[in-house]
């Protein structure tokens, strides 16, 4: 598996194509701009997504979806959640069978309640073998080569050890997982965890709160994932608790500095029109919620931030609500 296809060029295509790169591998890059194109092979540089990280030269752009397909033994599905199905639309005619679809995006489909999988199954040939690539994962440390594990999850497990080879080097780290729900589960609702974590914080709650808002809601996760048919063990993993650890702490993160703002009393709109990146949980948070009510999954930290967001709930009265809960047992089995 020498030629890697990376189909989006934001922060973590990018950070991806430079990590498969270090790996030894022939590396190509869709970029929806021809400026992001042109950047990264004339100044080997992404200004626009990852600003400041000098880039291989070796690691080639195109604005030409088609050739990166062409071209690749296996590919990186790099373009955000509620784009995914569109993306896979344009490329499904031309996909190769048995060239495997890595799906990295973190999110649930608005409308359909979809996975990231379940969109790619209904899109792409059948004959498409589905990998998610998902943990904890900043894509600028990635790109800085600085250490990250991941969980690479793949039912196929002869074909998840050659991706483990393909993809592994040093600084990065792929983990093999068979459980491609379980995984997709924790990297979608990790990142309406973390806006919830960014209130908490832009409010002072405190240390306490935190601690209790990140175990509340690995249970959230876990119930979520197993009533879709994931396993248990999977949420204290990397694509689980390690993201949820990461995201839900760190002003790096776009989830958690997003539900900082909001925390500090800034509005929704005013914080999304100042950044260009992709928010996940902004999208999935309402998605979630309509998943866990089809599912009859009680999920009260998503569907609170889901009210903040979507509804025009008052932060106040939200987490008010949060705290008046009834007193429950601790542990479901
Ligand atoms: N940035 C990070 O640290 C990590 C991001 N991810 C996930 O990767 C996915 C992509 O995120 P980033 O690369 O960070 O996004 P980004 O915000 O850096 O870039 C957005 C990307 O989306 C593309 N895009 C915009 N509209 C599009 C459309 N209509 N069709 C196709 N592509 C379109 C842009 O061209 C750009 O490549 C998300 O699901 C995110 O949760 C996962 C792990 C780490
Ligand atoms: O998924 C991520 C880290 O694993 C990136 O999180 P943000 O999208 O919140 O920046």
């Amino acid at each position: 598996m020498q030629r890697i296809g990376v189909i989006g060029a934001g922060a973590w295509g990018t950070a991806l194509a430079l990590a498969a790169t270090r790996a030894g591998r022939q590396t190509t890059l869709w970029a929806r701009e021809q400026a992001v194109a042109d950047a990264i092979n004339g100044q080997h540089e992404n200004p626009d997504y990852l600003p400041g990280l000098p880039l291989d030269p070796s690691l080639r752009a195109t604005t030409d979806a088609l050739a990166v397909l062409a071209a690749a033994d296996a590919v990186l599905l790099v373009v955000p959640a509620q784009h995914l199905r569109a993306t896979c639309a344009t490329l499904a005619p031309h996909w190769r069978p048995g060239v495997p679809a890595l799906i990295c995006a973190k999110g649930i489909e608005q409308g359909s309640g979809q996975l990231m999988s379940e969109v790619a199954a209904e899109t792409l040939p059948a004959t498409v073998p589905l990998v998610a690539l998902s943990g904890p994962s900043f894509a600028a440390e990635v790109a800085r080569g600085l250490p990250t594990a991941v969980t690479l999850a793949c039912e196929d497990q002869a074909l998840g050890t050659s991706l483990l080879s393909a993809l592994g080097s040093r600084s990065f780290r792929p983990y093999l997982s068979a459980d491609l729900i379980g995984a997709e589960v924790g990297g979608a609702v990790k990142n309406v965890l973390a806006i919830a974590c960014g209130v908490l914080e832009g409010r002072a709650m405190g240390d306490n709160a935190r601690a209790a808002l990140l175990t509340r809601g690995l249970a959230e996760i876990t119930r979520l994932g197993v009533a879709k048919g994931g396993l248990p063990g999977t949420f204290m993993g990397l694509s689980g608790m390690g993201d949820l650890l990461l995201t839900a702490t760190s002003m790096q993160s776009r989830n958690f500095s997003l539900g900082f703002a909001l925390g500090e009393g800034k509005s929704l709109s005013a914080i999304l029109a100042g950044r260009k990146a992709v928010t996940e949980g902004v999208f999935t948070a309402a998605a979630v919620v309509a998943l866990a009510e089809q599912l009859g999954v009680d999920m009260p930290i998503c569907q609170a931030v889901d009210a903040i967001l979507n509804r025009g709930a008052d932060v106040e009265q939200v987490v008010a609500a949060l705290l008046s809960r009834p007193f429950r047992v601790e542990l479901e089995h």
